[in-house]
């Protein structure tokens, strides 16, 4: 491993001088701090993180390796990677090997020996800001005049980067997932890939659902083409309000089919509805998000990544209800429509990593196609 120095600059002028792992060279992105205690490589491989450069919260990073079947992708999508201490020799049974190599074999630019607390509250008092880690350039000035003409995230269409050009079928599964989820009956399910994760196919493959996954810009009829039972739209990177092309299709599966929406997919649903998205200060970004489901007073521990939500006030009370809300900012977290059998929610049930308490949501979306 290399004890290369590396740069971190930020939106507001401050920097971090640090040391390079990972790939070398120079990236820009929104930086945003995720607070799990593990699941690095998960999180490096969700399609989400396009465009954005993660820093943890927790302090070491690596110390687990890396193996081939953690991943949500088919390679990293996050812009950089930025850690407290990053650990190069691997604990781990599982473990195929080092994210320093992974990282390199995959050009994706890290950093470490980084106070990420600082950093941290930094981003939760000033808010998600734009940064550029560098391995070539350490003069602040220099590294300023490339960060201020960089793109902020708001207004940013990054769904036509990640979604697939061709529709493909998926029936993997994970031998641990088909012990948690059993077969619920035999389901033909269409899945709008804005960036899906691998761990969300994988659970509705072990519920029993074949999957037909279509690419972003697909409209209804060729969706409908399959006769689905539902309609799945999937997690995704960027503005929900910026993938303009998307909504329309969905407005019109509305009332035709089930359709179950995570995370993009419940912004683009929200939007569809005729709500509105804005964008969060910092996000939430994590494994340990309280959500209450109103409809019990339940509270579950959930694993997010999203720095947009759907507005409260502007959703259509009449023919749309809020299901679950975040215990710690009080956005919305879940919505359902009271007459058709539409819902999603803002967080991630698939976890992947993080808690599983809301994997029920996978069984309610077969109830509702069972019972259509
Ligand atoms: N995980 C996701 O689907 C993220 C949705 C969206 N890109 C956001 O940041 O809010």
């Amino acid at each position: 491993m290399s004890f290369k120095k590396a740069m971190l600059l930020l939106e507001d002028k401050s920097f971090f001088l640090g040391r390079s792992f990972g790939a070398e060279g120079e990236v820009m992105g929104e930086v945003v701090f995720n607070t799990c205690m593990s699941g690095y490589q998960e999180i490096l491989t969700d399609p989400s993180y396009f465009g954005q450069i993660i820093t943890m919260t927790y302090p070491l990073i690596g110390n687990y390796g890396v193996n081939d079947e953690d991943v949500e992708s088919t390679k990293p999508f996050a812009k950089g990677f930025i850690v407290r201490d990053y650990k190069d020799r691997t604990s781990n049974w599982r473990s195929q090997e080092t994210l320093d190599s992974y990282l390199k074999k995959n050009k994706i630019v890290g950093i470490d020996n980084i106070d990420t607390r600082f950093l941290t509250r930094k981003l939760r008092t000033r808010g998600a800001l734009n940064g550029i880690i560098s391995t070539i350039d350490f003069n602040p000035e220099s590294l300023y005049e490339k960060l201020k003409v960089f793109p902020t995230m708001e207004g940013l269409d990054l769904v036509k980067d990640v979604t697939p050009k061709e529709r493909y079928d998926w029936n993997q599964t994970d031998k641990w997932i088909s012990e948690r989820f059993k077969s619920e009956g035999d389901f033909k399910v269409a899945v709008i890939d804005y960036g899906v994760k691998w761990n969300i196919l994988k659970i509705l493959t072990a519920l029993g659902c074949k999957l037909t996954v279509f690419s972003a810009f697909s409209n209804a009829d060729e969706i409908l083409s399959i006769k689905p039972d539902g309609v799945f739209l999937s997690n995704g990177p960027g503005d929900p309000a910026a993938v303009s092309y998307a909504i329309n299709p969905i407005k019109e599966l509305f009332g035709k089919v089930p359709i179950f929406g995570i995370c993009l997919g419940h912004q683009l649903m929200g939007l569809a509805s005729g709500a509105k998205t804005f964008k969060l200060k910092f996000g939430h970004h994590g494994g340990n998000h309280p959500v209450k489901r109103l409809e019990t007073g339940e509270v579950e521990i959930t694993s997010q990544n999203h720095g947009f939500a759907v507005d409260y006030d502007s959703i259509d009370k009449s023919n749309w209800e809020v299901t679950h809300i975040n215990l710690n900012d009080k956005t919305v977290e879940g919505i359902r429509h009271k007459k058709l059998p539409i819902f999603s929610v803002q967080y991630h049930p698939e976890a992947s990593p993080g808690p599983h308490d809301s994997g029920y949501l996978f069984k309610q979306f077969c109830e509702l196609m069972k019972s259509n």
